[in-house]
């Protein structure tokens, strides 16, 4: 039987994340699997092209084998005020998820947002929680260095990207003891080897879709020889999958997953979503979509096609570039 073809989708997020508030795609199937293709809004055609890399990858090759039977996963916690950040770490922590990642330096908003924020998850997760902070690049060097001291007294597991480059990454970190991570530094496996040239990360975050794909993610682990967190761009649970097989196959998995993100989303294609029971995503679970939910998810009719076409291109460029091989 031929495989269904690519089925488009556009869901909100149930508040925004940053500035994402819906994600959009498409779900293809082949002889493995299924894959999702949903580049970031603001992705430049090279990283599109990872992306469908991955989503061809998934859905056409599927993955190398799990080393773990089950992914541990954070929590995420948007730059929302304290009583609503408070509210969400405990009911993490209700479901065994106990560790938090919170993000700051939301534009617009100040110091006093990120400690009140930091202190109310702190306060509902108790002394066994976990805290980590994501500022997206939102910091320069010397608002890093000094928030990351304020922030500290809640303890930080570690800082991911406080500041934009890997050279200010490098400068912040010879600046605090709290462990630093980098994110949006490392889309390609050079960039891992980069970031850890420059002694600038001491954890290095790793997506499958922008790396483009399951084993694109494993050579940047290996490029960098850093312990590394799988973590997602808030896919649906079709793409999620994926980001559970690179952190399922890893060598060492020191440190809960950015995988716990299906609830973040209003909808999802698959049921039940690829969510944490117990704070862990069981390794292995085959993810397809549920056609009567991707029905519900299908973009407003005079969307429809556009999302198609950016696959097609970006998986013409993808043959070009090689991206994902
Ligand atoms: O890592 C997590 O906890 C969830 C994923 C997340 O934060 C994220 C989701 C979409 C885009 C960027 C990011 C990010 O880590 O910066
Ligand atoms: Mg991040």
């Amino acid at each position: 039987m031929r495989p269904p073809g690519p089925l488009e989708f556009s869901v909100a997020l149930r508040g925004p994340l940053r500035s994402l508030v819906r994600r959009e795609g498409v779900l293809v199937a082949g002889a493995a699997g299924w894959g999702e293709f949903s580049p970031l809004p603001g992705a430049d055609p090279w990283e599109a092209a990872r992306c469908a890399a991955a989503a061809r990858e998934a859905a056409e090759e599927g993955w190398p084998a799990p080393v773990r039977s089950r992914v541990p996963v954070n929590a995420t916690v948007a730059a929302v005020g304290p009583e609503a950040a408070a509210g969400l770490a405990k009911r993490a922590a209700a479901s065994g998820c106990l560790v938090v990642k919170v993000k700051v330096a939301e534009p617009g908003q100040g110091e006093a947002d990120d400690l009140a924020r930091l202190e109310a998850v702190r306060d509902a997760l108790g002394p066994a929680g976990r805290v980590r902070v994501d500022a997206n690049g939102g910091w320069g060097v010397e608002r890093a260095v000094r928030m990351i001291r304020l922030l500290d007294r809640f303890g930080l597991e570690y800082v991911e990207q406080p500041c934009a480059t890997a050279r200010e990454l490098a400068a912040v970190r010879r600046a605090v003891d709290v462990p630093v991570a980098a994110d949006e530094s490392v889309r390609t496996a050079a960039d891992a080897a980069r970031v850890a040239a420059l002694a600038a990360a001491d954890v290095v975050v790793l997506k499958t879709a922008p790396l483009g794909g399951v084993r694109a993610g494993l050579r940047a682990a290996e490029a960098c020889g850093l312990p590394v967190v799988v973590s997602s761009c808030v896919e649906t649970s079709v793409g999620l999958a994926a980001g559970v097989a690179l952190a399922a196959a890893l060598p060492e998995l020191p440190y809960a997953c950015g995988l716990g993100t299906a609830s973040l989303l209003a909808e999802d294609v698959a049921v039940p979503p690829l969510a944490p029971v117990g704070g862990y995503i069981a390794a292995g679970r085959p993810v397809a979509p549920d056609p009567a939910r991707v029905a519900a998810c299908a973009p407003v009719a005079a969307r429809r096609g556009r999302l198609v076409a950016a696959w097609r291109a970006a998986g013409e460029q993808a043959a070009h570039a090689g991206a994902g091989r």
